[in-house]
């Protein structure tokens, strides 16, 4: 006979969060079940499936769908159903069918357990509470999802992560300047979202050379696994849509947009957050939007968050940004030319960002800085707002919040600030010198020709135009570049450089004449490698001991690598674009250079390569420092400066250059007096950023960790030997309660630390955390399965008569809905603990946990066996009392809940109302959709309700 049948109420082990499931088929093989109050099916193996049968005895209380509650007096069985013979609260006999229980009502395993006599033991109890306290905690903690990752605590890039990883559905562009950390930004904001349950199926779309770094960074520092999807996996599921094979996937753009069947099916398969890093690739024109603009658009529209990453913006002109931007808010950004006119009219949007930041420090706010806001922000939502800084009774902290939400509003409305994250290196300390170092060389004749050239590329890379019917030999050995290159190389033989020019033909040359001329082998990199030759080329440069002193690449080739362990950096020709410019300085200049960088330009004298080199470093002063106005500068003079560099007209291109660094500082004045400075605000708030460390640092406190730690593993019988002051060496035991503990699938194991520091420097040791996938695996196991959920044991104490008896009950409160309305955001998890005597009073307060559980003895099965017998009545009077307790805190928790769900969302609403007083484009079903999301929250807000957790009967003797 098959274990279950259509209509009975299970209920998951691991997942008791779904709510009370009802079987709908099963047949040898699966069982399938529908969790109606989460709205999930799950199908299991029959033989094997995670399921406990709900059924209730006499005594206990239930729920109908309708909310009524009913005390079961006897259970009835039909054709393997139950029906429920109950009172209801008049007293009245009611039948209540299994199939009319409330989806969301809760299971009290724990007095079943306890009164059935399946007692646990003290120290696992113990356990159970201490964990459910640990995860409260954490899952509560301003903090959660940035204290786990190895990486070393840079304020700002915990600020972003922070300040976006809370919203809903974030969406923005990360666009810190080149190596100032946007993949680990954006990780950390991943790795947030993925343990607040908030991004449950993430795809990363990157450029394919990008591929594996992604990878490998994700795994490395934020233990997150994602799967690598090129054609070849693809193709592995025929008839399937492959992307709906995996929940965490890397691919490239490349094989989206090559490729329209699998771009369909990526479109298809449903992503929580989308990131696309290298976004500047995505162009943009009115009536032209390229192929690779188009597969993110679609991809973008249907997925709530989206982050693009870039730190050249502007790089493929305004047009792109502001493509890009309405990717990421399509009602904010709805007209370019809006856009545009925007962008001229910063100034009074920087200064009234500012007098508020003045307002929030104690200043009064004057008339016309009132009347400008009003001005400002003249949208319904602000007026209260603007009122409240206007109001002399009102309090610092309601001024400083007002003012917090009227810049939010002013740079959402007014500006990118809301969209846009951007640090530059001016904010940001630590950084190394960038020094340029120009050699002027001799020209080759053999270029002489390709110095009249009309087309820009053949005076910057001659070598590349030159007839391939003239070449007979490798053009580097007659190139006086090549010459100094050795000469260089030969003086810096033990330090690492990197030379980049724009093709990989050249890259090749040069690889082949080192090769040549030195016997040294220097490999070449370059869009013709295949991804997994261009890493072994990456690491192996990277080798100290045996690594070769340079590698060659061509400018695709080593876009968002990591290459600071160089200190050289060689421009063997000049981009024609000074964001390139920046992204190949950008690959040494990075988090973790410990040198000052030299650039090396080897040039021909008196060609349009010193005329360039010029005007970089003069006009736009763009070696020694980034230099934010470039796209701008380049937009303006770029083709003025092709032409005279073509037309050899040596006195206009000094009047470009002069007129070039002129209008630089006169942008870079207007950027900071304007659009910059409230983005720069937006990027930071270095005392917020401040206490993000100072909450991490506390946490990374290993003390409370490690005595956990080694409790839970010392119960789950895991190994676990000290290797080092910081380390230890974990293998599965022999008698392991569960062997689906992460990493110890094998007898080997795995080495661990808890402490940041060591793990930012042993990368073969795991860095612990309360977020590390081993530790939450095992806090799951403690409290999702039974184990622990009650004991029974003796107090000897004085102070009581002997044989009292005394009931620790832990309730939780627990809210089921469905996944997308991310419940927990706004009601965590929520651990109670009565210790009650016999006649109901709560000593929970006097007597604590911690004081309690080390003067409470173990008794032997059999002994606590009988005393649960012999108290049973008692026992179940007073689980009823902690119940109802519970109980009526739940209203209070429910409000608290609401109270916050309306903070967060409540604005969402009111913006979307505001933006559409401006904006015609946004649809009344947009909005109806985020009022509709709203009640659905409350509502579900509503059905919290109380599992008892927890039992331990205490007698005194
Ligand atoms: N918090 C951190 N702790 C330790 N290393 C870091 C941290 N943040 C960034 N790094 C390292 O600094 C380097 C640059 O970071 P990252 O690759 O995230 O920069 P990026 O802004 O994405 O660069 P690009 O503009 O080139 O794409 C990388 O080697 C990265 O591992």
């Amino acid at each position: 006979m098959l274990p279950y049948i259509p209509g009975q109420r299970w209920i998951s082990d691991a997942e008791s969060d779904l709510g009370l499931g009802t079987i709908l088929t099963c047949d040898m093989r699966s069982v399938t079940v529908l969790f109606p109050a989460s709205g999930e099916t799950r199908v299991y193996a029959t033989r094997s499936a995670p399921l406990t049968r709900v059924s209730f005895s006499s005594g206990d209380q239930i729920e109908s769908h309708e909310g009524e509650r009913f005390i079961v007096a006897t259970a009835l069985e039909e054709d393997g159903l139950l029906v429920y013979i109950c009172l209801d609260a008049q007293g009245n006999e009611k039948e209540v069918p299994e199939t009319h229980l409330n989806n969301h009502l809760s299971l009290q395993k724990a007095k079943d357990r306890l009164l059935t006599g399946q007692i646990d033991r003290n120290d696992w109890f113990n356990l159970r509470y201490r964990t459910l306290l640990h995860s409260d905690k954490q899952s509560r903690a301003a903090i959660q999802g940035l204290s786990g990752a190895r990486m070393a605590l840079i304020p700002r890039q915990l600020y972003i992560a922070h300040s976006v990883g809370s919203r809903y559905a974030p969406r923005v562009l990360l666009a810190d300047e080149v190596g100032l950390g946007k993949t680990v930004e954006a990780g950390l904001i991943l790795h947030r979202q993925w343990l607040t349950g908030n991004a449950q199926r993430i795809l990363i779309v990157v450029p394919e050379s990008l591929q594996n770094q992604w990878l490998v960074e994700m795994l490395r520092r934020f233990n997150l696994q994602f799967s690598l999807f090129d054609y070849e996996r693809c193709a592995q599921y025929p008839g399937q849509n492959a992307f709906e094979q995996a929940q965490l996937v890397i691919c490239s753009l490349e094989l989206l947009t090559d490729h329209p069947e699998l771009q369909e099916q990526a479109v298809a398969a449903q992503w929580d957050t989308l990131v696309v890093d290298e976004a500047h690739h995505l162009e943009w024109h009115p009536e032209a939007p390229s192929q690779a603009y188009q597969c993110i658009e679609q991809l973008a529209e249907d997925t709530s968050g989206l982050l693009l990453l870039t730190a050249t913006p502007e790089q493929l002109g305004k047009a792109s940004h502001f493509a890009r931007l309405r990717l990421l808010d399509p009602e904010r950004y709805s007209s370019f030319e809006q856009f545009e006119q925007e962008e001229g009219q910063y100034q009074p949007i920087a200064e009234a960002v500012e007098a508020l930041e003045e307002i929030a420090d104690g200043e009064p706010a004057t008339q016309t800085v009132i009347a400008q806001l009003r001005d400002l922000l003249p949208e319904s939502d602000a007026q209260a707002l603007i009122e409240l800084i206007e109001n002399d009774e009102a309090d610092l902290e309601q001024i400083d919040s007002a003012c917090t939400q009227l810049q939010g509003q002013l740079l959402d409305r007014h500006g990118t600030g809301r969209v846009l994250f951007r640090n530059t290196r001016d904010t940001v300390t630590g950084f190394k010198q960038r020094q340029l170092q120009s050699h002027p060389l001799e020209l080759p004749e053999a270029y002489e020709t390709q110095m009249s050239s009309s087309e820009l590329q053949a005076h910057l890379s001659p070598e590349q135009y030159i007839e391939d019917a003239l070449v007979t030999d490798n053009w580097a050995k007659d190139d006086s570049r090549f010459q100094w290159l050795l000469e260089h190389l030969h003086n810096h033989d033990d330090e690492k450089t990197l030379l980049i020019c724009h093709r990989a033909a050249s890259a090749l040359a040069l690889s082949e004449a080192l090769k040549e001329a030195t016997g040294l082998h220097a490999p070449a990199f370059h869009e013709g490698l295949s991804i997994l030759e261009r890493d072994r080329a990456a690491a192996w440069f990277a080798d100290h001991e045996s690594g070769p002193p340079v590698l060659i690449c061509s400018e695709i080739g080593s876009e968002g690598r990591n290459f600071q362990f160089a200190r050289h950096l060689v421009l063997f020709d000049l981009p024609p674009n000074p964001d390139l410019l920046e992204q190949r300085i950008g690959r040494l200049d990075r988090i973790g250079q410990q040198h000052d960088i030299q650039i090396h330009v080897p040039y021909f004298e008196e060609s349009g390569q010193q005329d360039l080199l010029e005007w970089y470093d003069r006009g736009l002063n763009a070696f020694t420092a980034p230099c934010p106005a470039a796209s701008a500068l380049f937009a303006e003079f770029g083709e003025a400066v092709s032409d005279a560099i073509i037309s050899q007209d040596a006195e206009r291109l000094e009047q470009l250059t002069e007129a070039t660094a002129q209008r630089r500082q006169e942008l870079n004045a207007a950027m900071q007096a304007g659009r910059d400075r409230p983005l720069e605000r937006n990027a930071c708030r270095p005392q917020d950023a401040q206490e993000l460390v100072n909450a991490i640092e506390a946490q990374d406190e290993p003390e409370a960790l490690n005595t956990w730690l080694e409790n839970a593993l010392d119960i789950f019988g895991v190994n676990s030997e000290e290797t080092g002051e910081f380390s230890w060496h974990l293998t599965p035991g022999e008698h392991m309660l569960n062997s689906d503990l992460p990493g110890l699938d094998n007898e080997d194991g795995f080495s661990m630390t808890t402490s940041r520091d060591y793990a930012l420097h042993r990368e073969d040791l795991q860095f612990f955390s309360w977020e590390h996938p081993f530790v939450q695996a095992l806090q799951e196991q403690v409290v999702s399965g039974s184990l622990g959920n009650n004991a029974v044991s003796i107090f000897k104490t004085k102070a009581l008569p002997e044989g009292t008896l005394l009931l620790e009950v832990i309730a939780a409160i627990h809210c089921a809905a469905p996944k997308h309305l991310q419940i927990g955001r706004y009601l965590p998890p929520t651990t109670m603990r009565f210790l009650l005597d016999e006649r109901g009073n709560d000593l929970g307060k006097k007597v604590s946990f911690e004081g309690l559980s080390p003067k409470l003895d173990r008794l032997k099965k059999a002994t606590a066996r009988e005393v649960v017998k012999l108290r049973q009545e008692q026992i179940r009077e007073l689980v009823d009392t902690a119940d109802s307790r519970a109980n009526d805190i739940l209203p209070t928790v429910i409000e608290e809940a609401q109270l916050k769900m309306q903070s967060l969302l409540y604005p969402e609403v009111q913006r979307m109302k505001a933006l559409r007083e401006v904006n015609p484009s946004i649809r009344d079903i947009e909005v109806k959709a985020l009022e509709m999301e709203y009640l659905a929250v409350a509502d579900a807000l509503e059905k919290a309700r109380v599992n008892i957790e927890g039992i331990r009967v205490i007698v005194t003797a």
